[in-house]
C-alpha cells in the first residue's frame, strides 16, 4: 500500500482462535495490516493459513479473539451485533465463490436487494453506471438460472457495488469459473478499482487472479509473511512455492 494512502480497513494485532482447550486452532496470530483505500489487494497462502478468517474478521462477519479491526474510523469491536449487521449491509460488499443470488428474483431485483433491505432508494445514475460496467444492461429482467456462471458473478459484483461500499470483499470470487470467464470477472474488479477508486480485498488460490491486484499479501500459519507489489502470476506462484522458507515479517 502507498504509505500515504488512507486505510479503508485496518487490522491491528488480530488473533483468532477457534475452539477451546486441546481442540483449539489458532487461525490468525497477531496480524496487523492496512488495506489502502482505492487499492486492490489479493490475500494468498496455503490451505488453512487463515485467509478466509482474515477476510471474515476484516469484514465484520466474525470477531477476532483479540486485536482490533477498523473500517475507516469505526472500531468494529465497539459495535453491538445489530450495529455490525448494519455496517455489513451499508458499508461493505461481498462476492463469494458461490454467487449466492436469489433464484426467484430478476437480475435487477438481485442487484437492488441490499438497498431494499436497508430501506434505501436506489441512486438511479449510480445504478446505471454499475449495470453498464458489469455489462448486464440487456439482462436486467432475466433470472439467475438464465445466465452463465460469469454473468451470475457479475450480478453479484453489481449487488456488492450498489450500496457504494467502502470495501468489496471477495472470497475466491473466480473459484467456480473457467479461466476465461474468471478473467472477465477479474478485469471487472480491476476496472471498479481503477474507475471508481473502489477498495477490493480478495482471497484467492490462483496466482493469475492475484496478479490483477496492486498488492498480494501472503499468509502462512496465521501470520502475514510478506507481500509483492504488482507481481506477475509467475512471481506469485514462485513466492507461494517458497512460502515455507520464509521468516516472519511483512
Ligand atoms: N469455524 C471453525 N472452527 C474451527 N476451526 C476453524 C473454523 N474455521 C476455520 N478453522 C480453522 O482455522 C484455520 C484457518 O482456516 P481458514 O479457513 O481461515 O484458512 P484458509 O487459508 O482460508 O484455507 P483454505 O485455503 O483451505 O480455504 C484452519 O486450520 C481451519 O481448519
Amino acid at each position: 500500500m502507498d504509505s500515504q494512502a488512507r486505510a479503508a480497513v485496518r487490522v491491528a494485532g488480530v488473533s483468532k482462535t477457534y475452539g477451546k482447550g486441546g481442540a483449539a486452532v489458532q487461525a490468525l496470530r497477531e496480524v496487523s495490516y492496512s488495506f489502502g483505500a482505492g487499492t486492490f489487494t489479493a490475500v494468498m497462502g496455503p490451505s488453512g493459513s487463515g485467509k478466509s478468517t482474515l477476510l471474515h474478521c476484516s469484514a465484520g462477519l466474525d470477531r477476532p479473539s483479540s486485536g482490533s479491526v477498523w473500517l475507516g474510523d469505526t472500531d468494529l469491536a465497539a459495535l453491538k451485533e445489530n450495529q455490525l449487521t448494519r455496517l455489513r449491509r451499508d458499508r461493505v460488499g461481498f462476492v463469494f465463490q458461490a454467487f449466492n443470488l436469489m433464484g426467484s428474483l430478476t437480475v435487477r431485483e438481485n442487484i437492488l436487494l441490499p438497498l431494499r433491505l436497508a430501506g434505501r432508494r436506489p441512486d438511479r445514475e449510480w445504478l446505471r453506471q454499475v449495470v453498464e460496467q458489469v455489462g448486464l444492461a440487456q439482462r436486467l429482467r432475466h433470472r439467475p438460472a438464465e445466465l452463465s456462471g460469469g454473468q451470475q458473478q457479475r450480478v453479484a459484483i453489481a449487488r456488492a457495488l450498489v450500496t457504494r461500499p467502502e470495501v468489496v470483499f471477495g472470497d475466491e470470487p473466480t473459484g467456480a469459473l473457467d479461466t476465461r470467464t474468471g478473467a472477465d470477472v477479474l478485469r471487472l474488479l480491476r476496472s471498479v478499482v481503477d474507475t471508481h477508486r473502489q477498495t477490493v480485498v480478495m482471497v484467492t488460490h490462483d496466482p493469475v487472479a492475484a496478479s490483477y491486484a496492486d498488492r498480494v499479501v501472503f499468509l502462512a500459519d496465521g501470520r502475514l509473511v510478506g507481500h509483492l507489489d504488482r507481481p506477475s502470476a509467475d512471481q506469485v506462484a514462485n513466492r507461494m512455492a517458497h512460502l515455507d522458507d520464509w521468516g516472519a515479517g511483512c
